[in-house]
C-alpha cells in the first residue's frame, strides 16, 4: 500500500477559468490550464509518483496520461466534490493518505511542497489556505471528511477536522495560496512564475503586468 497519493481535480478544459473570459478567449483559457496542469504535475513529480487526475473531460484524461498521471474518468452528473469522494474511492485500498491539489497553483513550485509531504507522514490532516477563504492543498486519510470545496471551504474542512478529532494542522505557503482565478491573479504569475510554464504562456501572449496601488495592486494588459 502506498504512503501517499496526489488527487488533482481537473474541470473539462471548455469550462476552464472562466473567471478570466473575456481576457482570455476560451482556446487561450483551455492552453493556460493545461499549463498550470503542468507546472503542478511536473514539480510534484520531484517528490511523489503516483499522482491521479480526475476529470468528465476526455480530452483532460489524455493529457493526464501525457504528463505521466494516472487519470480517473468522473461520474455523469458530478461536480468537484463528487469528483474527490468518487477518488478517495478509487484509491481506498491502494494508499494510507492522500494529497488533494488544485490544477490552478502553478507557483507551488516556489513553494516547498515537500514540507507538507514530509509531515504528512506524522500528521493525519494538513491544510493550506488559498485567498478568499478556498483550500488550495489538503492531506486527509482517504474520505476522512466531507469534501465541501466551494465558498469559505478552508473554514469548513478545517472546522470538520476539528470536530472529527483529526488534530489538523495549517501549512501557510503564499505561492500555494496563489490560485489563477482573476486577471490580476495573471500578474502574481508574471512576477513570482518565472521559469514556469504558466509564466512563459502568458508572455506568447503579450500580458503584461504594471504595479500600479490603486484599487487593485496590479494592472495587467495586453
Ligand atoms: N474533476 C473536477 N474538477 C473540477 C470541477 N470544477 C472545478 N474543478 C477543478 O477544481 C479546482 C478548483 O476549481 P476552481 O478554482 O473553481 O477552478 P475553475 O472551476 O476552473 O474556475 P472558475 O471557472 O473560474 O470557477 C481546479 O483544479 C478545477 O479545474 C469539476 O466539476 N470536476
Ligand atoms: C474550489 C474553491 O476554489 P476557489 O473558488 O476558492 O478558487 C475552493 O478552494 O474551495
Amino acid at each position: 500500500m502506498e504512503e501517499l497519493y496526489v488527487i488533482i481535480p481537473v474541470s473539462k478544459f471548455k469550462d476552464a477559468k472562466t473567471r478570466l473570459s473575456p481576457f482570455l478567449s476560451q482556446n487561450e483559457r483551455e492552453n493556460l490550464l493545461k499549463s498550470m496542469l503542468k507546472d503542478v504535475v511536473g514539480y510534484l513529480k520531484n517528490f511523489i509518483e503516483n499522482i491521479l487526475i480526475v476529470s468528465n473531460d476526455e480530452d483532460v484524461l489524455i493529457y493526464a496520461k501525457e504528463l505521466g498521471a494516472v487519470p480517473l474518468k468522473e461520474n455523469e452528473n458530478s461536480d468537484l466534490n463528487l469528483g474527490l469522494k468518487q477518488s478517495m474511492e478509487f484509491l481506498m485500498d491502494k494508499c494510507k493518505k492522500v494529497l488533494i491539489i488544485p490544477s490552478d497553483i502553478p507557483l507551488i513550485s516556489h513553494s516547498n511542497i515537500k514540507n507538507i509531504i514530509d509531515s504528512s507522514k506524522s500528521h493525519d490532516f494538513i491544510i493550506s489556505p488559498s485567498r478568499g477563504g478556498g483550500t488550495n492543498s489538503l492531506i486527509i486519510k482517504p474520505l476522512a471528511i466531507e469534501m465541501v470545496f466551494g465558498d469559505y471551504s478552508f473554514f469548513k474542512h478545517y472546522k470538520n477536522a476539528v470536530k472529527n478529532d483529526l488534530n489538523p494542522i495549517i501549512y501557510d505557503s503564499f505561492f500555494l495560496s496563489l490560485d489563477v482565478n482573476t486577471i490580476e491573479d495573471l500578474g502574481e504569475i508574471l512576477l513570482h512564475g518565472k521559469g514556469t510554464n504558466t509564466e512563459k504562456y502568458l508572455k506568447s501572449l503579450d500580458i503584461k503586468v504594471d504595479s500600479i496601488h490603486g484599487a487593485e495592486r496590479l494592472k495587467v494588459f495586453r
